[in-house]
């Protein structure tokens, strides 16, 4: 069971980390993440943004996630998507502003400018990382970057770092868990998976059947992931909506299989705004009568 953890003192939050390309967002969170990184299964929770890894703590839990399209719109400035990713970052709890270093190089460029200028719109604290230090000649190169970064904002903290060697990046950490709020445990701590997206999906299918039928087929239904097959664009999964009676097998699928259509694309949407991947899903309905009180079954499925 996860804990709501509200009232040991246990911390945790949302993390949004943006920057302009390529300045190392994705380096940085799978060194901050490490191994640790362990989706298994979402708790209800409101971010649109992506989530992209989770960082569990003695107290506290990270959840860092992507922000969409952090680079200046080339058009219309007040367009549509400035306004998403200034939601996006007023939904975090704090944001992690990376620069890269050798580009900064004493006088920061537009894109730099008008990505921090959203982050202090956004009114959420952030912490500005100076990031691949390793490339610069020596230590004093660092220090009119991070006068330069200084200037675009008020920052909680600013860190010199490589998150390709993991410099500073455990110091980055504990400024990161102090920005937390007092929160629950949104994901389980455990099983360590390459694919998080599977068991978020079950959840998905499950909660979805149960909205879609109500009373009529309560707790006799359990979602499994059959298998998983990653393509260039999109991942297809096929799962399975095991029953307990064909009487209910009828009822999940409906007249002319419209609720299980229906099922399949609400859950398929809701994961794909979780995790920004393109998700095509297989669902069947198969009956497998006393699944409940069946030990291998349920040892399969993980329950
Ligand atoms: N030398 C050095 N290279 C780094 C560091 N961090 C990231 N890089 C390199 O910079 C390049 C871009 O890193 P990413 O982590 O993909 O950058 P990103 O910001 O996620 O890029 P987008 O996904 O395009 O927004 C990769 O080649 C990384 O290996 C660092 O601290 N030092």
């Amino acid at each position: 069971m996860i804990g709501d953890g509200q009232e040991d003192g246990f911390k945790s939050g949302f993390v949004a980390v943006v920057g302009r390309p390529n300045v190392g967002k994705s380096t940085l969170i799978n060194t901050l993440v490490g191994s640790k990184v362990s989706i298994t299964s979402p708790r209800p929770q409101t971010t649109r943004s992506p989530v992209r890894g989770v960082r569990n703590g003695p107290g506290y839990q990270a959840v860092f996630v992507d922000t969409p399209g952090s680079q200046k719109p080339r058009d219309t400035l007040r367009s549509r998507m400035q306004q998403q990713v200034l939601d996006s970052l007023k939904e975090a709890d704090a944001v992690l502003l990376l620069f890269d270093a050798t580009q900064v190089e004493g006088e920061l460029g537009t894109g730099d400018r008008y990505v921090a200028r959203l982050v202090a719109d956004s009114g959420t604290p952030a912490i500005a990382c100076v990031n691949k230090v390793d490339l610069l000649r020596g230590r004093e190169a660092v220090l009119p970057v991070i006068e330069a970064v200084s200037q675009t904002g008020s920052y909680r903290e600013i860190f010199a770092l490589s998150a390709l060697r993991g410099l500073n990046v455990e110091p980055l950490t504990e400024a990161v868990v102090e920005l937390l709020p007092p929160g629950p445990q949104y994901f389980p701590e455990g099983a360590v998976t390459d694919f998080p997206e599977s068991f978020i999906l079950a959840e998905y299918v499950r909660e979805k059947v149960l909205n879609a039928l109500r009373e009529e087929v309560p707790h006799a239904i359990v979602v499994e992931i059959d298998e998983v097959e990653r393509k260039e664009n999109v991942t297809v999964v096929y799962a399975v909506i095991h029953v307990e009676r064909p009487s209910q097998r009828m009822i999940v699928l409906g007249k002319n299989g419209r609720t299980i259509k229906g099922i399949g694309t609400e859950a398929r949407r809701d994961v794909e705004r979780l995790l920004g991947t393109r998700i095509y899903l297989d669902l069947k309905v198969k009956v497998t009568p006393g699944w409940r009180n069946d030990p291998r079954f349920l040892e399969r499925l993980g329950l």
